[in-house]
This record gives structure tokens, C-alpha cells and sequence, in this order.
């Protein structure tokens, strides 16, 4: 239990990363007794697991009335990303808007015409229940998503509306192949997403195999998530995707990241980011530290390890075919995307890029998420720091929850 008054109670590890600590596989593993690499491994088994649960839900009730207006995806956390996936999947042509809602409750327009997927891993966040509480009220379209058992699923029996059960073993940001193929399904029930059996068998061998790549027993010469993890430790990532897909698999680790491994980071669009943020390379952790180093010095021993620097991280999408309809073509992502590394390049500051691979969007997605979420936990580990537990999240929910007799 964290005591609230004392801040940093809790919080243990050391501030510089240790690199033997990732070869080390006994203390790695003391190091995460809620099992978070486990987890993450089970990526591949989530999809499968999720796909069968999913199949034997009747959705056929939320395409009756229709082509929805519009879609909300109600959630908060790795909840809300399965809405930014949902929309990525059903594409740029997507005739139906799809909203992404991670505050209470769901937009004031929403009515009878409008589906609203509610999506809540422990099945009970305020976020994900009042979504599915004024669905009801207003006669939306319903599904929910998550915890068997759990309020959300209540919630959804008294509206008579679907509910896809997604056993909870993990926190939900190791959860998020569990609770995303279900809203793809909520989607391919409704006309908007392509999902075809294949991709998903596709997928989940791919999760499988990038587990394999990243496993504890691989040492950082040969694991990739290893490898991320120690080229990030001590600098200030920023995280940029060169396309919808590849954002959102820099938001992911932008998420995963500050809660694995407990690090700022700037995570977004690519585009976006070379309108205003990509000045940071110039800046004080940019270009500015950059010149203070020897050039003649091992790239690879820091020899100023009290200078934080930028470590960029570049997810390229490279599209999936020529004749892929999004509004930009990938020709122009391709080139910001060399942009940016040739920036950074003469800054001196150092960059990761991950390159998508795979047939289908989902595929794709799956194998610039898998690494990385694997680097999180490394890089927690690295310091010594449980990736599960984080006290900051408990203290957060204990200071701002009312206490038993209400007061706060
Ligand atoms: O998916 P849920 O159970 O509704 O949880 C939603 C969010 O709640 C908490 O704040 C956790 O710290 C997040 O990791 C999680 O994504």
C-alpha cells in the first residue's frame, strides 16, 4: 500500500540503466513478480484466444438497423488505443466516422443512429460504464468489451446488448491484443473493417514469433527489444510514425514506455510533429548537446553520461501496395520519413527506425508494436524497476477517488 504522503514511497531501481542486468535472467525475472514479460508474450495467444470468444458472440444485432452514423469507441488508457486501431483498420475510405472517446461518458450528439463500442479491460472504468450507461439512455447502438463478470458486463445485460468477455490476467496495457480484436470484430459487424481470417492467423504468428525474438533467454546481441531498450536508457525518446498505422504504434510506445519504464516521452505523427515539434532537434537535448561531444569518442560509450540527450525513433509504415488508397501518397511519407533521419543525422542525434513488414494493416501494426512493447519492459528493467507496479498510477487513483465515506 503506498502511503499518499510521502510521494516517492514505493519507488525503487537506479537512475543509470545497467546492462548486464538485461543478461542476467534470474534477476529479470525477480524484478517482474506480476509477470508483465509474460504477458506481452502471450500477445500472439491474446489474438487467437480473443478471436475464438469473439466468434461466438451473435453481433449480427449491431448491423440491423444499418450503416451507423457514427462509431464511438468509449475507453481510456489501452482501452482508447483500440479505437485509433479500429479506424486505422477500416481505413481512410471508411464511409462512418469513428470516433475515439476517453473521457466519460460519450459525445452529446450521439443518438439512436450511432453504435458505441465500450471498452474496459477490468470491465469497470467510470470512463467505459458511463460510455455504456448513456448509450443506453439514448438508444444507441451497444456493445461492450471486457472483464467477464464484471460491471460493464452487467451493464450491458440490463441494455440487452452484446457483450464479448475478454478474460483479464494482466493489467490492461498487456492486454492489448485481448481487447482489440474484439473491436475489430464490433467493426467487421458493421460493414467498416476488412478482417479476414488469414490476417489474423497471420498476426498472431507474427506476435508469436517477435516474442521468440524478444524472450528473456536472448541476450541483447541478438534480442531486439534488448537492443531498443539499451539505446534508449538515459536519453529522452521521442517517438514519430511516418503514417496513421505507424502513429499509432508510436503512440503505444509512447504509452508503454512512461508505464513500463517510466520515461518521458514525446510520441506522434510525423507529419504533425515536422510542423513544430521537430524543432526540438535543435534544441538543449538536441543538436545543443550534441556539439559538446568528442567525435573521436566511441559512439557507443558515453563518456558524458551527465548530458541528456534525444534518442529518436522512427516507425516507417513503407505502405502496404501501390494501389493503397489514403489521401497521402506513400511516396510523400516516405520521403519525410528520409527527411527526418537525414535531420537528425546532422545533429548528430542518434535514431532507431522500425520498418513495418506483413500483408494485412493488422499484420503490420502487430509487428511495429511487438518490439517495442518488449523495450519497455527491458529498459524497466534495466533500472532495476518493476514494470508492473506503479506506484505513481495507485497513488494517482487513491488521492483522487473520494474514500469510502465520500470525501475526498
Ligand atoms: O481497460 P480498463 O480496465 O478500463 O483500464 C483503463 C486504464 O485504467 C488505468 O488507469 C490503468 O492504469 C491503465 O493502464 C488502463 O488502460
Amino acid at each position: 500500500m503506498v502511503d499518499p504522503l510521502t510521494g516517492s514511497s514505493g519507488v525503487n531501481g537506479h537512475r543509470i540503466a545497467d546492462e548486464s542486468l538485461l543478461n542476467d535472467e534470474k534477476t529479470m525475472l525477480g524484478n517482474d513478480p506480476g509477470g508483465m514479460l509474460r504477458a506481452t508474450a502471450s500477445a500472439g495467444a491474446q489474438v487467437r484466444e480473443s478471436a475464438a470468444l469473439a466468434a461466438e458472440v451473435d453481433l449480427s444485432m449491431l448491423a440491423d438497423e444499418g450503416r451507423p452514423r457514427a462509431v464511438v469507441v468509449a475507453g481510456i488508457g489501452t482501452a482508447g488505443l483500440t479505437g485509433s486501431i479500429l479506424s486505422t483498420v477500416a481505413g481512410p475510405r471508411c464511409p462512418v466516422p469513428i470516433i475515439g472517446h476517453r473521457s466519460a461518458g460519450v459525445p452529446g450528439w450521439v443518438g439512436a443512429a450511432d453504435v458505441v463500442i465500450a471498452v474496459s479491460a477490468s470491465g469497470r472504468s467510470p470512463e467505459a460504464l458511463a460510455a455504456a450507461e448513456a448509450a443506453h439512455r439514448r438508444g444507441a447502438r451497444l456493445v461492450a468489451i471486457g472483464n467477464p463478470g464484471s460491471e460493464l458486463e452487467a451493464l450491458a445485460e440490463r441494455a440487452r446488448a452484446p457483450f464479448i468477455g475478454v478474460p483479464r490476467r494482466a493489467p490492461a496495457r498487456a492486454t492489448l491484443w485481448g481487447l482489440t480484436i474484439p473491436v475489430l470484430f464490433a467493426g467487421r459487424a458493421l460493414g467498416l473493417a476488412k478482417l479476414a481470417e488469414a490476417d489474423i492467423a497471420e498476426t498472431a504468428i507474427r506476435l508469436d514469433a517477435d516474442a521468440e525474438r524478444c524472450r528473456v533467454g536472448a541476450d541483447s546481441f541478438v534480442n531486439p527489444a534488448k537492443a531498443l531498450a539499451l539505446g534508449l536508457a538515459g536519453s529522452v525518446p521521442i517517438v514519430w510514425g511516418s503514417s496513421p498505422l505507424a502513429t499509432v504504434a508510436a503512440r503505444r510506445f509512447g504509452d508503454t514506455l512512461a508505464a513500463n519504464a517510466r520515461y518521458p516521452v514525446m510520441a506522434g505523427a510525423l507529419g504533425e510533429a515536422g510542423r513544430g515539434r521537430v524543432g526540438l532537434l535543435d534544441g538543449v537535448f538536441g543538436g545543443l548537446a550534441e556539439t559538446s561531444r568528442d567525435i573521436f569518442a566511441d559512439p557507443d560509450e558515453d563518456a558524458d553520461e551527465a548530458t541528456t540527450r534525444l534518442r529518436l525513433v522512427l516507425f516507417r509504415d513503407g505502405g502496404l501496395n501501390p494501389e493503397d488508397d489514403a489521401d497521402e501518397p506513400v511516396a510523400v511519407e516516405e520521403r519525410r520519413a528520409d527527411a527526418i533521419q537525414t535531420l537528425a543525422d546532422r545533429r548528430g542525434v542518434r535514431c532507431d527506425v522500425l520498418t513495418a513488414e506483413g500483408g494485412s494493416t493488422l499484420e503490420r501494426l502487430a509487428s511495429l508494436v511487438a518490439v517495442p512493447d518488449f523495450a519497455s519492459l527491458y529498459l524497466a528493467l534495466a533500472h532495476g524497476l518493476d514494470p508492473m507496479a506503479v506506484p505513481a498510477i495507485s497513488e494517482m487513483k487513491e488521492l483522487s477517488n473520494p474514500g469510502p465515506d465520500g470525501i475526498q
